[in-house]
């Protein structure tokens, strides 16, 4: 899946066409008095896969939430510093968090399809923003959606059936095609394959291979051998610091730090 030689090449295009699609300075996250997310700082790319790897507890799920303003629905959530997303600030007050929310989808650990048709899980979301003028429209986005979710072969016969009918890697690819119906810019997954068996998982990750042309992708994974597996760029957070993040096959092969080598060989974590 990932040709080392290309994935430099692409990123160092993204770099120089200085294709930054999140910026954050200086972030800090508390749950009441607990310091979860300490001052980081971080460039997340256009067009790129970025993991973000770390043990149980160091704070990824915490700043993935951060991106799209999922912390504010935690009421002992306080967030400092700043987010850009193309340079605007999500956290301006001129924001609406449901608006920003449909340009940075989220894809859950385990699939959460609403308990509605495959056709209506996909349509709910153009519905809500008024992507679409007319059923034609909306029959177009739920294809599209579908396909962009590589899920479209299998349920195109049933798509009045509900959206729980379908296999756990099916619900997962039908919540990826969700997310993707209201044309966000940014996706991120929060171990999206975790509750998924081992042909499942290699589906969803051949997808996010295939997102990655579309979107910036950001995904909070356990496992090192699917960063490796689908990511272009890692960030490792330790205790809620960003220790390190870089081209994925250099936090592999040849870390700078010395938790992150501990964490890649095993000893921490
Ligand atoms: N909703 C919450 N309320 C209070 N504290 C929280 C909440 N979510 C996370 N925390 C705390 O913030 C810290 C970071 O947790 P977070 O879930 O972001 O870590 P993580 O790296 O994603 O962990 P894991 O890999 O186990 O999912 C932990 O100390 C955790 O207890």
């Amino acid at each position: 899946m990932n040709d080392p030689r290309q994935i430099s090449a692409q990123t160092e295009k993204a770099l120089d066409s200085n294709d930054i699609k999140i910026r954050a300075r200086d972030v800090q996250v508390y749950y009441g008095d607990n310091h979860a997310i300490k001052d980081v700082d971080v460039d997340i790319l256009d067009k790129t896969v970025t993991a973000f790897i770390g043990p149980s507890g160091c704070g990824k799920s915490t700043f993935l939430r951060c991106i799209n303003r999922m912390n504010d629905t935690i009421d002992i959530a306080r967030i400092e510093g700043e987010i850009l997303l193309d340079g605007q600030d999500i956290y301006d007050p001129s924001i609406d968090p449901v608006q920003l929310r449909a340009k940075v989808g989220m894809v859950f650990q385990k699939p959460n399809p609403f308990p509605k048709s495959i056709y209506d899980n996909i349509a709910y979301g153009p519905r809500i923003h008024g992507l679409a003028r007319n059923r034609a429209e909306l029959d177009e986005i739920v294809e599209k959606s579908l396909r962009r979710g590589a899920i479209w072969d299998e349920v195109k016969d049933r798509l009045d059936a509900p959206g729980t009918s379908l296999s756990g890697g099916q619900q997962q690819r039908l919540c990826i095609a969700r997310a993707v119906a209201t044309e966000p810019e940014v996706l991120l997954m929060d171990e999206p394959c975790s509750a998924l068996d081992p042909i499942a998982t290699a589906q969803v990750e051949e997808l996010i291979d295939e997102l990655r042309a579309r979107y910036s992708v950001v995904i909070v994974t356990h496992s090192m051998q699917q960063a490796a597996r689908v990511s272009q760029r890692t960030a490792f957070f330790h205790l809620g610091n960003l220790v390190e993040y870089g081209l994925t096959s250099d936090i592999f092969t040849n870390p700078r730090d010395s938790r992150t080598e501990s964490y890649i060989t095993g000893r921490i974590g």
